[in-house]
Formats: structure tokens, C-alpha cells, sequence
């Protein structure tokens, strides 16, 4: 039974115009560790959504006619609602996600920074004055708030990926209707009864839950009222998306999936390498679309490699995601975790070895041991897919550009990363990767001051940094004639 210092943070019903709304219809939440039934919660599907873009756009021109210190006091009072109720929030995406309690914990306050730091970016968001053509007027530029806002988020971090976009929005004096994955919304509620107690006005953030994602989807991507829209999760959806934005010519952004080349150079630190990889790839059980997906590296260090990491993923503990010495908790269902057994089955049917305890899925459970697999080659739907779980494929290489090549022969192109100690080599292979982020002996490089995109089919525009709010920025140019 799941203890909450503040019961009253579970919430089932859709959030719309600050009121708690109930709904005839219902979905089932799972926990992903015993599959036991842990909440029903709303079943909304269009009219909701249509209810929340009005009640958005209702609000969307007073919320933007506040100062940017009002929106920005606003925002800290919700950063610190947030922070204070972070175990409760923690023990409730670990219920529903599975992800182990010091992960849940560590993107609360994730999540968090991005509210923290868009309260500041809030006040620095300015326009310019330009350089006159003419005697006769002034020409000047501004920038104004996009509008209402429509988003779709994924389960593997639900809530971190919803402040990530909705905090950027909202200090830019947007408004927004979020739409959680069906199998994580007790995280985004949660979110949303702390943004009423931090006084954000009605309307500004809202939140429908339900399973139709596509009825949902059909309205947020093409609504009218709506200017954006903003999407986190696979390429494929992500795809479909963009198409249906087109009807109405919305802006959006897209973070989507990736394949990210792990690359260990022969004059790497092995050690480092090894800690970086084991981090890069196995966090969330490996359920990220940042993880290494591919280790790619040099065949003078490969056997070395191999079987320093196989030693350290032995000892990763798979369990629920509420004990302490859990590493490992369980993958988001049984189709996800079927999916990953698949890939690896196949590349040893192919001639990968496995290094690590072989297993067969058990039909009730979600739980997979994490993997490491040697003699992995380029052709394997293991080396070319991303695999979303706690798999681990070894690729060799010989050469600096054999290692390039390799790594930009993908149609992703979020986050890359390699491990070197050769500064030419370094600034060669840094820039020459085809992603739009890029790890330098380290694994783990997610921050909110830093600009989180992908390039290629991994998305379009960047979350975090400066640029995340010029996400939800139009810029005006102004023309003042009659000077002289
Ligand atoms: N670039 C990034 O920052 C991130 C990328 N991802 C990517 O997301 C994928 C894994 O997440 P996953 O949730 O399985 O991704 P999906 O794309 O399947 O789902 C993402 C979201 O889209 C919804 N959705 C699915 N189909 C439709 C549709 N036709 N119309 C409208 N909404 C839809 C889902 O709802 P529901 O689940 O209820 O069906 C969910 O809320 C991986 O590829 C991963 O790389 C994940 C996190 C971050
Ligand atoms: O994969 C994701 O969902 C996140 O973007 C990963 S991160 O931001 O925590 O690195």
C-alpha cells in the first residue's frame, strides 16, 4: 500500500480551469512490477481536450499581460511546491513507472530545475532595436508568447518531460494543455494540484488523461485555438504528428528517439569508460532515448572492455523499484520487455555472444536482466534499432573514421557520446558526429541550462538552455514611420 506524507497529491480526474473534473469513464493504471491495478483515473477523450483548449485560451491573453517577475514568482512558488512534496511525487512515479525510487527521486528534482530555471529565463526574455535604414522611422523588434499550447509526453520520465516543456511555456506567457502517456498520469496530476497551490491562475496549465492518445492527439495537433504544439516520444508517432500539425500550420517541436553510438577509443580511460557506459546505458532500465544504444570500440581494448563491464553489469540488482540495492526495476510492460528479448535473440541467432546470464521472459513479468552481447555487427536489428531497455550491444572498430562512420550510419541523431583523452581527436570526432548532443568522456549529460535536441529524425528544436523558451516566442518586427 502506497504511503504518502500528503495523500491528497493522488489524483484521478482530469484537471481543467484549476477544478478537478470527474468522468463517467475510466482507464486502469498498472504497476509495472506486479501489474496489480493501482489507480483508475478519467478516461477522457476529445470533448475534454476541446473543454481544456478553451479554458487555455480563455486565460492565455491575462496570464500574458502579467510582468515577466509575476509569471517568474509564480513559477518559483510551483518549483518549490515541487521540491517540498518531491518523496511523495518520487513514490508515485515509482508505483506507476517502476523506475527505482533514488530514479524517481533524481528526476523530481530534475524536473524541478526546469521550472527553477525557466522562472529565471522568464525575466530575460527581450527584444532589439536595429540599426535605422532611413532618417524617417525606427524599426525595432519583440517578442510575444506563441499562445495556447498543446503537449504529448512519454512514460519513461513523466514527469520531468512534462516541465520541461511546460515551465519554458508558461514563463513565456503561454498557456497549455498537457496530455500525459496512458500508462504514467498520476505524475503529471500531481504536477498539476502543486501548480494550484502555487497559485498558478485557472487555465494556464491543464491536464487531460485517457487512452484514446489518438482522439486526443487528432484535436491537440488540430485545433485552431491552438499556435503549438509539443511533442516527446518516438520517432514513428512523432512522424504522424508533425502530418497533423501541418492543417493548421502550428509550430512545433519534437523530441523524438535515438541510437546513440557509445564510442571507446584505444587511448580512452578504461575505467571511466566503463563507469560511463554503465550509466549512459542501464539508468531507467535503459528505457531513455539518450542511452548509449550502440558501444562501439576499438579492437585493441575490445576483449578488455568487454569484460570489465560484464563484471560491473553482473552485479546490477534487478528488482522493485522500491528497495534500496534495487539497480534495475521493471521495463514499462510485457510487451516492452518482449520487444527487447526479441532483439537479442535475434542477434545471437546471427553469432553475438552473450555475456551475461541468458533468460527466458517469464509471461507474468516485466522484469529483464540487463545484457551485455560481444560480436555484435552492423547488420543486426540489435545495432540499428533502439532498443529501449537493458541490453547492451559491442561493436568493434579499427579506426578513427571506421568509429565515425559506424556512428552516423543511423537515421536518429539525438545523443552521441566517446571516450578519449586526445584533444585533436577530440575536437576531430565532436564535430564530425551527426547529433545534436554530444558526451565527451562522460555518459550522463542531461541538464536544464543545457540546449536538449536531436537532429535528423530525432527531432526538431531544443528544450532547456536559453533556446527552450524561444520555443514558445514569436518575433514581431516593428516599423515606426514619420520620424522627421
Ligand atoms: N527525445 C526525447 O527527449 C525522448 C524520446 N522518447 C522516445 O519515446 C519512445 C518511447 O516512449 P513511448 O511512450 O513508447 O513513445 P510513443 O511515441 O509510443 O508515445 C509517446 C506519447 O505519445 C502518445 N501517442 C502514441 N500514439 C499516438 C498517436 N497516434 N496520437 C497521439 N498520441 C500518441 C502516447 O500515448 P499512450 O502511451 O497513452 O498511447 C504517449 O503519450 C522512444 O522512442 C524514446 O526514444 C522518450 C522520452 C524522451
Ligand atoms: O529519455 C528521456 O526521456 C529523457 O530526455 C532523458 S534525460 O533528459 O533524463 O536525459
Amino acid at each position: 500500500m502506497l504511503k504518502l506524507d500528503d495523500p491528497s497529491l493522488m489524483k484521478t480526474q482530469s484537471f481543467i480551469n484549476n477544478e478537478w473534473l470527474s468522468n463517467k469513464q475510466t482507464f486502469s493504471v498498472f504497476n509495472p512490477a506486479d501489474n496489480n491495478v493501482v489507480a483508475e483515473v478519467n478516461n477522457d477523450s476529445s470533448a475534454e481536450v476541446e473543454q481544456a483548449i478553451g479554458a487555455a485560451k480563455q486565460a492565455q491573453k491575462t496570464w500574458a499581460k502579467k510582468t515577466a517577475i509575476e509569471r517568474s514568482d509564480l513559477l518559483m512558488a510551483w518549483y518549490q511546491q515541487v521540491i517540498e512534496h518531491k518523496d511523495d511525487l518520487a513514490k508515485i512515479m515509482t508505483l506507476e513507472q517502476g523506475k527505482t525510487i533514488k530514479e524517481a527521486t533524481g528526476e523530481i528534482i530534475y524536473g524541478a530545475k526546469f521550472i527553477q530555471w525557466y522562472a529565471e529565463e522568464a525575466k530575460r526574455v527581450a527584444g532589439e532595436t536595429l540599426p535605422t535604414p532611413s532618417n524617417d522611422r525606427r524599426i525595432a523588434v519583440i517578442k510575444q508568447p506563441i499562445g495556447v499550447v498543446g503537449m504529448i509526453t512519454p512514460w519513461n520520465f513523466p514527469s520531468s518531460m512534462i516541465t520541461r516543456k511546460a515551465a519554458p511555456a508558461m514563463a513565456a506567457g503561454c498557456t497549455l494543455v498537457s496530455r500525459p502517456a496512458s500508462e504514467t498520469p498520476l505524475s503529471a496530476l500531481a504536477l498539476a494540484e502543486l501548480a494550484l497551490r502555487a497559485g498558478i491562475p485557472k487555465g494556464v496549465f491543464n491536464v487531460v488523461v485517457g487512452k484514446d492518445s489518438k482522439a486526443m492527439g487528432e484535436v491537440l495537433t488540430r485545433h485552431p485555438d491552438v499556435a503549438k504544439f509539443s511533442f516527446t516520444g518516438s520517432t514513428a508517432v512523432g512522424k504522424k504528428l508533425l502530418e497533423q500539425c501541418a492543417s493548421t500550420v502550428k509550430k512545433v517541436s519534437l523530441e523524438l528517439g535515438g541510437n546513440a553510438p557509445f564510442i571507446v577509443f584505444d587511448d580512452a580511460d578504461l575505467d571511466d569508460a566503463v563507469a560511463g557506459a554503465l550509466a549512459s546505458k542501464y539508468r531507467n532500465s535503459g528505457q531513455t532515448c539518450v542511452c548509449a544504444n550502440r558501444l562501439l570500440v576499438h579492437a585493441s581494448i575490445y576483449d578488455a572492455f568487454a569484460e570489465k563491464l560484464a563484471k560491473k553489469v553482473k552485479q546490477l540488482k534487478v528488482g522493485n523499484g522500491w528497495d534500496d540495492d534495487t539497480a534495475i526495476g521493471p521495463m514499462i510492460n510485457h510487451q516492452a520487455m518482449l520487444g527487447v528479448h526479441q532483439l537479442v535473440t535475434d542477434a545471437i541467432s546471427q553469432g553475438a555472444e552473450l555475456l551475461t546470464e541468458a533468460q527466458t521472459p517469464n509471461e507474468h513479468s516485466n522484469f529483464y536482466q540487463p545484457a551485455l552481447l560481444k560480436n555484435v555487427t552492423t547488420d543486426m536489428s540489435l545495432a540499428k534499432e533502439e532498443i529501449f531497455g537493458p541490453v547492451a550491444p559491442m561493436i568493434k572498430f579499427e579506426s578513427e573514421q571506421q568509429a565515425i562512420d559506424i556512428a552516423n550510419d543511423t537515421r536518429y541523431g539525438l545523443a552521441a557520446y566517446f571516450y578519449s583523452r586526445d584533444i585533436g581527436r577530440c575536437y576531430r570526432v565532436a564535430e564530425a558526429l551527426e547529433f545534436g548532443m554530444v558526451g565527451i568522456n562522460e555518459g550522463v549529460i542531461s541538464n536544464p541550462m543545457a540546449p536538449f535536441g536531436g537532429v535528423k529524425e530525432s527531432g526538431i528544436g531544443r528544450e532547456g538552455a536559453h533556446d527552450g523558451i524561444e520555443e514558445y516566442l514569436e518575433t514581431k518586427y516593428l516599423c515606426l514611420g514619420g520620424i522627421e
